[in-house]
């Protein structure tokens, strides 16, 4: 062992005795911590004095079961923190740091020694750092400077010095297995060795090697939108999952993780990123999908579609005038100008074009909708919509009060008395008499007037109704919508710009879908905007920081119905347009249309162009199939050059691809993928490939990330890596639409990528065949 490694494994050794020391008293409180919780929650009620005789004995015994209520919570939460920190420690002990820099601030007399890890970690005084947090402000210098003159942000302001040397660890089970001085080496050393390994199950935390173009992305906190654009595998989510841990250590008093949510594609890469956070000592944020929220809204009064079966749709679908106009009709559902006017429609509904529904009750109309209409219009435009919405919800429920007298006399009352069971009678009687204001040993006295049970239960009959009205089911948003699809010329009455050109084909779609209580993904977030701004918008002002990863796939409609739905979130947006699965994205090519969102002066866009996922002779052939790949610099990691098998038949592929998968396994890849285009595609490759080996099939009700070997739809491998990628058919890559699907799924393998032709080649291979950055191999 060299004298440094010597000087530093033996510094490793005494900070891991400090870590084992707090360790150790922090098992003692916590366990005590834990006693204290069961304590309280098994002996809670004999705390508090239960008596609820006099009104002063009744706040009394209120004031003890918060006072008992207060100190379970503080016993949790302090639980809760000394167990997240006992976590932390137990990591630290394994691995106290990975970095060092040797720092000489302006102004002082000696350079310090400072070590950087997951965590902080003070010296037996509490005085010193023996560790230094990695969001901590002077370990920024780490990630963004070589020796030489460096600056750093703190809240006091701005620190200058230089560098004199920096150095990255790899200590595993407390020993220093390597040190690099990065002054003296080139390349990355630390960096190759971790790419170099194998696929986890799950994706890790890169707090040790975060680069720079990274760093900035993880530290931006000026901007109210954050918008990231970078390449494939340019650690877009793992850099937007450590800017969540470094927002919640550097706003730990304002922020906690309830507050933050994650936008992320599919439920199966909720599980794939699920451990990031708890691994850095935080508690995860909330991550939900798009398509989930909008089934919460709507998904009671629709059958929705899913976002994949749109896709396997425009996949799968034959190319009929019909498939145009599907296509025609996302991309226009999904822009801007449709947003505008969907916004210009609302506001007409001030003077005209509100539909209601007849009031039913018992099957007949109690209030009808044109008198519902009538007395709308009725109210004075100045009001203001949302004013005179609820004057009319006022005036409703007084007006179903009032006509509903009518009932109390009807026959049906009478019959439904006569065959109220004994135990509702029984009840009925108990309510009216404690209404009457009989005591309770003294209800038997009551003498129930017929009229009151009529009363009762007409009432009770009309309560749902009243529920219903105080919801607005009164407007008929199904009708109100299809308005904006009568023609061209309707349309018109609010957008002057184009038209797609089958609007009428379009039209006669939606309407269609709509009668039959189906919704087509592209309607629903507008379906979803035009009820909220009728109704009134359901915000959520408790989410202070919202993180869309795959961005490109979201709608400028979408982003608008964001903003609206969160107004107190700052947003983190990161995509790359050259993976826009969706084809109401695919003319986009960059972020700059976002910028109108809160304007320039609150946006900043950060691009990322190094790509670190793949090895370089991967990197070399998949920048070669998208027009502007000449931006990606891979980084410098060795590996075997992609190869092309070009077959004749079914049978010959699936041979030869069995015999692939089985030299990758024996090489000890553990996470190999078959990519198909559509899942159609999918179930195909897996049922003849299955008679050869063993895979599983990945489909998008999928929630679990599989390890091994799968069979897998192109836009669900989306956001994921495997070991290696075998890519099932170039042939079916031949539309321009599909390009974009093509480079994802090539940009899903890590270290080896084979692609097979059955036919013919990919039209979009035709670049990287001529630069001979593919083995070409025929069987
Ligand atoms: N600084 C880094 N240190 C270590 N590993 C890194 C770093 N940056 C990225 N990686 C690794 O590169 C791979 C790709 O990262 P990630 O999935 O975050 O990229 P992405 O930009 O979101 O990719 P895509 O858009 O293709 O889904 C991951 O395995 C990640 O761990």
């Amino acid at each position: 062992m060299g004298e440094n490694k010597q000087i530093e494994q033996k510094r490793v050794d005494e900070v891991r005795e400090q870590i084992a020391g707090e360790i150790s008293k922090l098992e003692q409180e916590t366990s005590k911590r834990k006693d204290e919780v069961v304590h309280i929650r098994k002996y809670f009620w004999d705390e508090v004095k239960i008596n609820t005789d006099t009104f002063d004995d009744y706040l009394e015994t209120i004031l003890g079961l918060r006072q008992e209520a207060q100190a379970l919570a503080v016993s949790q939460s302090s639980h809760r923190q000394a167990s997240k920190r006992l976590a932390t420690l137990k990591r630290m002990e394994r691995s106290p740091y990975f970095g060092r820099i040797d720092l000489r601030e302006e102004g002082a007399d000696r350079t310090e020694q400072i070590y950087i890890g997951i965590a902080a970690l003070m010296d037996e005084s509490g005085e010193d750092f023996l560790v230094y947090d990695w969001r901590a402000p002077v370990s920024s210098v780490y990630y963004d400077y070589q020796p030489g003159a460096v600056s750093y942000e703190t809240p006091g302001g701005t620190v200058n010095g230089v560098l004199e040397k920096k150095m990255q660890f790899l200590i595993e089970g407390g020993h220093l297995q390597s040190l690099f001085d990065t002054s003296l080496t080139i390349g990355d050393e630390i960096l190759q060795q971790v790419l170099g390994k194998g696929s986890n199950k799950q994706m890790q935390s890169i707090v040790a090697t975060i680069q720079q173009e990274q760093n900035e992305v993880i530290r931006h906190e000026r901007s109210r939108l954050l918008v990231v654009h970078g390449a494939a595998g340019s650690g877009k989510t793992s850099a937007a999952l450590q800017r969540i841990a470094y927002l919640l250590y550097r706003n730990r008093h304002q922020l906690n993780a309830d507050q933050i949510i994650l936008f992320s594609p599919n439920t199966m890469f909720n599980r794939y990123v699920a451990n990031v956070l708890p691994e850095l000592g935080e508690e995860t944020m909330q991550q939900v999908t798009f398509q989930a929220y909008l089934n919460r809204r709507l998904g009671q009064s629709f059958d929705l579609e899913e976002p994949y079966d749109q896709l396997e749709y425009l996949l799968t679908a034959a190319r009929t005038s019909d498939y145009a106009a599907r296509v025609a009709a996302i991309e226009y559902k999904a822009s801007i100008p449709f947003f505008d006017a969907v916004n210009a429609y609302r506001q007409s509904l001030e003077h005209t074009g509100m539909v209601f529904s007849d009031l039913l009750f018992r099957g007949n109309v109690l209030i009808s909708r044109h008198e519902l209409d009538e007395r709308f219009y009725g109210t004075d435009v100045s009001l203001g919509f949302h004013n005179r919405l609820e004057k009319l919800l006022e005036w409703l429920i007084k007006e179903v009060k009032q006509r509903i007298k009518a009932e109390y006399t009807q026959p049906w009352v009478e019959e439904e008395m006569q065959l109220l069971s004994e135990e509702k009678y029984r009840k009925a009687h108990r309510y009216l008499a404690k209404k009457r204001g009989f005591k309770r040993a003294d209800t038997a006295d009551y003498e129930m007037e017929d009229d009151a049970l009529a009363r009762l239960l007409v009432h009770q009959k009309v309560k749902p109704l009243l529920k219903e009205i105080r919801a607005y089911s009164f407007i008929h948003i199904n009708a109100i919508y299809k308005q904006l699809f009568q023609g061209e010329e309707q349309l018109k009455r609010w957008t002057n710009k184009p038209l797609p050109s089958n609007w009428e084909a379009i039209c006669a779609a939606t309407v269609a879908m709509i009668d039959s209580d189906r919704l087509a993904y592209e309607d629903a977030t507008p379906y979803l905007y035009l009820q909220e701004l009728i109704q009134g918008f359901q915000v959520n002002r408790a989410i202070k920081q919202i993180v869309v990863d795959e961005a490109q796939d979201y709608s400028p409609f979408q982003f608008e119905f964001l903003k609206q739905l969160f107004p107190a979130t700052k947003m983190t947006v990161l995509g790359d347009f050259n993976q826009a699965i969706f084809s109401h994205a695919q003319e986009t090519s960059d972020f700059h249309s976002l910028t109108s969102l809160y304007g320039p002066d609150k946006t900043k866009l950060i691009p990322i162009t190094r790509s670190y996922r793949s090895t370089k002779p991967i990197i070399e052939l998949t920048r070669r199939l998208v027009p502007n790949g000449d931006q990606i610099i891979p980084f410098e990691r060795d590996g075997a050059i992609p190869t092309l098998t070009r077959v004749k038949t079914k049978r010959e592929r699936h041979t030869q691809m069995a015999a692939q998968i089985n030299r990758l396994k024996e090489r000890g890849f553990s996470s190999i993928a078959v990519i198909c285009q559509s899942a159609a595609e999918s179930r195909n490759a897996h049922e003849a490939l299955s008679e050869q080996l063993e895979l599983k099939l990945i489909a998008t009700s999928s929630t679990e990330y599989e390890q091994g070997t799968v069979v897998i739809p192109s836009y669900l491998a989306k956001g994921m890596e495997f070991d290696a990628v075998i890519l099932y058919d170039t042939a079916v890559y031949q539309d321009e639409s599909v390009r974009r699907l093509f480079y994802t799924a090539c940009t899903r393998a890590m270290h080896e990528l084979h692609l097979f032709s059955l036919g013919d080649d990919s039209r979009f291979l035709q670049r990287a065949i001529r630069d001979g950055v593919l083995i070409i191999t025929k069987p």
